[in-house]
């Protein structure tokens, strides 16, 4: 068999991990007999934790490094990877996946927080490696196309979800800074010539530290450096805090510190450590002896605390309740548990949190579990005012409404870590004073700026060859879609300058003609984009990778409910493809769920729809006319799916993601057997879909049979392979119907 008709599907973390467990089955069968290979490789935090210890490790437990592996691949023409959405740990997520893996075995250092020794600091960088997101930006040797395709839009214009009521009057509002930000700083420069670049600071003692010593760059890069002041984002948020308070809104902050790894969580702690400084300082020695690190969050100090005296402890926890009652109320991730915003940094995600927020009428939860009106805190303004834009819409016209919407698809700027999000290994904390300057390889100043000690300074890049098939493909897009394509860059920054000009030498390589192509800010654009879809039409944002990643939930979630549901293409540079399935996270919430109530309501049509693209994908490069017909019945099936509303439900009762594989298994062995083009694979099918069809009552009662109690799968982030496959295939007639494909 030769590699071409084989896919890459990848095991990841929490309820997509879950959902692989009864959806593999059905989709090796299935593709098995057309001569497809389906294989796994392991890309979950525990998967990725394991392969940096090797050393360590029984031989039963070493695992190879399948994350590098597949980076390798997606530079090659033959990749066609299938991407689940996987954690993006932050250091508690980190140290939980680490201490789960010690009891289960696992012979694995502690996280070294302050590392004090060579073996220290080797432990730290090797989960430096794996913390953050470290799994896309690897894999993402391509831009992306994301969009609905028609089928899932007209679902959700028969079957509309319910967007939150707004009111003229409402409070809810974006604040970010005035100066002092990124979007302020920021400068800019196209690089000449391939060559390193060196980063220094020199201190305002005229001492010099080399924060980079060598980054390799090329001629027709654009580099860019911009710095957030410390000190302004203090006063800022301060500021805002009163500010909440007056106007009797909740405080929220709305991050990225996944991606933004080294940043954001830096950006987060300053926020902590400002909304709870007068508790913070009246316990400074007690916080410092335990080591409480505000960029873990508030939790991290309930966490430290523990190792303190009964009392102590006990009188922190009093002022922190105390502090409450002259502070705006938190925006609450979980009220029963008493979860804030606050708590942990990667709890709330900007792409996903702001527009559920939007959907809930501008409201979050506070602690009182009621929705309140909010102040939505998005430090910098380089794209803050997106959302702005979009709440003072919904004040004026009111909520969106998904029967009649257009669509905003995305074509998306993200190969070869494109932007502020491969920024992380050139972002750094200033320790004293003074310049930060990027230098070329004959000592020539590229880029400088002033910092102040505590400052985060960070360096961007995005490659030339990715700015040219980024171009291309949202022409491509703007053709074989017909719809006008909206450039969303913004002249006033010293970034987005050098990339319009780049777009406009670019767009003459192409056909154009009849084309609706502009340029626009990215306020004036999402007001451009609005005012369409609420006329019922689409158009499509072609964006940096920042934008990429918030317009590809934002849209999504207001027409669809859920960005689930996106088509989520990588046409990698090197002509293989990467389909990344929906375009959001790995639904914590539906674990827990699953484990209280043996109920999954992960949603798995993101996975169903960049199989079909893979299939296609291998039917269309290698003449694989069995992989053409698989994904022209897989989409059939899908089709049905949807009509029929087979889709989880939410509660316990309904049916769940289960049950929906069970649906999409009997649809596509239906589609398979009814089809003409391969006679042989039809009656392959035949005996399958008469099996699934005959079965449905039986089925239908063994899955849910096996919901409504609880459900031990032996771990959260390292599942057990049998307990999870067991819970997740508990239909013994399914099982067999599947099983017979051989
Ligand atoms: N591509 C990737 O690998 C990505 C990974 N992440 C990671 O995911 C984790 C959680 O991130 P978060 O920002 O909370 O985003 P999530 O998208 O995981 O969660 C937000 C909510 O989206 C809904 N949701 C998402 N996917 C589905 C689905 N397939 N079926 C049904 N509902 C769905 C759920 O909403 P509801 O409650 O309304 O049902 C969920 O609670 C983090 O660890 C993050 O790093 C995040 C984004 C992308
Ligand atoms: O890699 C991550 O952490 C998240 C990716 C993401 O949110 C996206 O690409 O939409
Ligand atoms: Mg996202």
């Amino acid at each position: 068999m030769s590699t071409t008709s084989k896919i890459i599907y990848t095991l990841t973390d929490e309820a997509p991990a879950l959902a692989t467990h009864s959806l593999l089955p059905i989709v090796k069968a299935f593709t098995r007999s057309a001569d497809v290979v389906v294989e796994t490789r392991d890309i979950s935090l525990a998967g990725r934790i394991i392969a940096v210890f090797p050393e360590r490790l029984t031989d039963a437990q070493k695992a190879s490094d399948a994350l590098s592996e597949l980076g390798q691949l997606a530079t090659k023409p033959e990749a066609n990877i299938i991407k689940l959405p996987n954690i993006s740990a932050s250091i508690p997520q980190l140290k939980a996946a680490i201490k789960e893996l010690q009891q289960q075995g696992y012979d694995l250092p502690d996280y070294p927080e302050e590392p004090a020794n060579d073996a220290e600091r080797d432990a730290r960088a090797r989960y430096d490696k794996v913390k953050g997101s470290a799994v896309n930006p690897v894999l993402r040797e391509g831009n992306s196309d994301r969009r609905a395709p028609l089928s899932v839009k007209n679902y959700a214009r028969k079957h509309p979800h319910k967007m939150g009521a707004w009111s003229a009057d409402s409070k809810s509002h974006v604040s970010h800074m005035a100066s002092g930000d990124f979007y302020g700083s920021e400068k800019s420069a196209l690089v000449a010539k391939d060559g390193n670049v060196k980063i220094e600071l020199t201190a305002a003692d005229g001492s010099k530290t080399v924060l980079k010593e060598k980054f390799a760059v090329f001629a027709g890069d654009i580099i860019d450096a911009a710095v957030l002041s410390a000190k302004a984002l203090r006063s800022f948020i301060d500021a805002q805090v009163a500010d909440a308070r007056e106007k009797g809104v909740l405080f929220s902050v709305h991050l990225k510190a996944t991606m933004m790894k080294v940043s954001d969580p830096i950006i987060f702690g300053i926020v902590v450590s400002v909304f709870y400084k007068d508790v913070l300082a009246k316990h400074a020695d007690a916080l410092k002896e335990v080591g409480f690190d505000p960029n873990n969050g508030i939790g991290d100090l309930y966490t430290k605390i523990k190792a303190l005296p009964a009392d102590k402890q006990a009188a922190i926890e009093a002022d922190i309740q105390a502090g409450y009652a002259k502070l705006p109320q938190l925006a609450m991730v979980n009220s029963d548990k008493g979860i804030t915003n606050l708590h942990v940094p990667s709890d709330v995600i900007v792409d996903a949190s702001m527009p559920a927020m939007i959907r809930d009428s501008g409201k979050m939860w506070g602690a009182d579990g009621q929705l309140h009106d909010t102040k939505a805190v998005i430090p910098d303004r380089c794209y803050a005012g997106v959302y702005q834009a979009v709440i003072e819409d919904c004040k004026q016209n009111g909520p969106f409404n998904p029967v009649t919407m257009g669509s905003v698809p995305n074509v998306g700027l993200m190969a070869q870590a494109a932007e502020e999000y491969g920024s992380h290994d050139k972002t750094f904390q200033l320790a004293a004073d003074g310049v930060v300057r990027v230098l070329d390889e004959s000592g020539a100043v590229l880029l400088e700026q002033d910092v102040e000690a505590g400052d985060i300074w960070r360096m961007c890049r995005v490659k030339d060859a990715p700015v040219q098939d980024w171009v291309k493909l949202a022409v491509n897009r703007a053709r074989l879609s017909n719809t006008p394509a909206v450039f969303w860059l913004d002249s006033a920054r010293a970034h987005d300058s050098l990339l319009i000009k780049k777009v406009e030498q670019y767009l003459k390589d192409h056909d154009t003609k009849g084309l609706d192509l502009q340029i626009l800010s990215p306020v004036e654009a999402t007001k451009h984009a609005i005012a369409r879809i609420r006329d019922g039409k689409d158009t499509i944002s072609v964006t940096g990778n920042v934008l990429r990643d918030y317009l590809t939930d934002l849209f999504p979630i207001m027409e669809l409910g859920t960005s689930a549901k996106m088509l989520s293409i990588v046409p990698l540079m090197a002509g293989g493809g990467l389909f990344e399935t929906g375009a959001g996270g790995s639904a914590p919430k539906h674990v827990q769920q699953f484990q209280e109530e043996g109920f999954l309501r992960w949603d798995s049509l993101g996975e169903f729809l960049a199989l079909a693209a893979s299939l296609e994908h291998l039917g269309e490069t290698y003449g694989n006319a069995r992989a053409k017909v698989l994904a022209k019945t897989l989409d059939q099936a899908t089709g049905k799916f949807l009509d029929e509303d087979k889709s989880p439900s939410r509660k316990v009762g309904g049916l769940d993601n289960r049950g929906s594989h069970y649906y999409l298994g009997l649809f596509w062995a239906e589609a398979l057997a009814a089809q003409s083009e391969d006679a042989a694979l039809a009656s392959q099918f035949a005996p399958v879909a008469k099996a699934l069809r005959d079965g449905e009552t039986k089925i239908l009662a063994e899955l849910s049979a096996a919901q409504g109690k609880p459900v031990d799968i032996g771990g959260y982030y390292r599942p057990n392979v049998e307990q999870a496959g067991k819970a997740m295939r508990p239909s013994a007639t399914l099982n067999a119907a599947i099983d017979s494909l051989g």
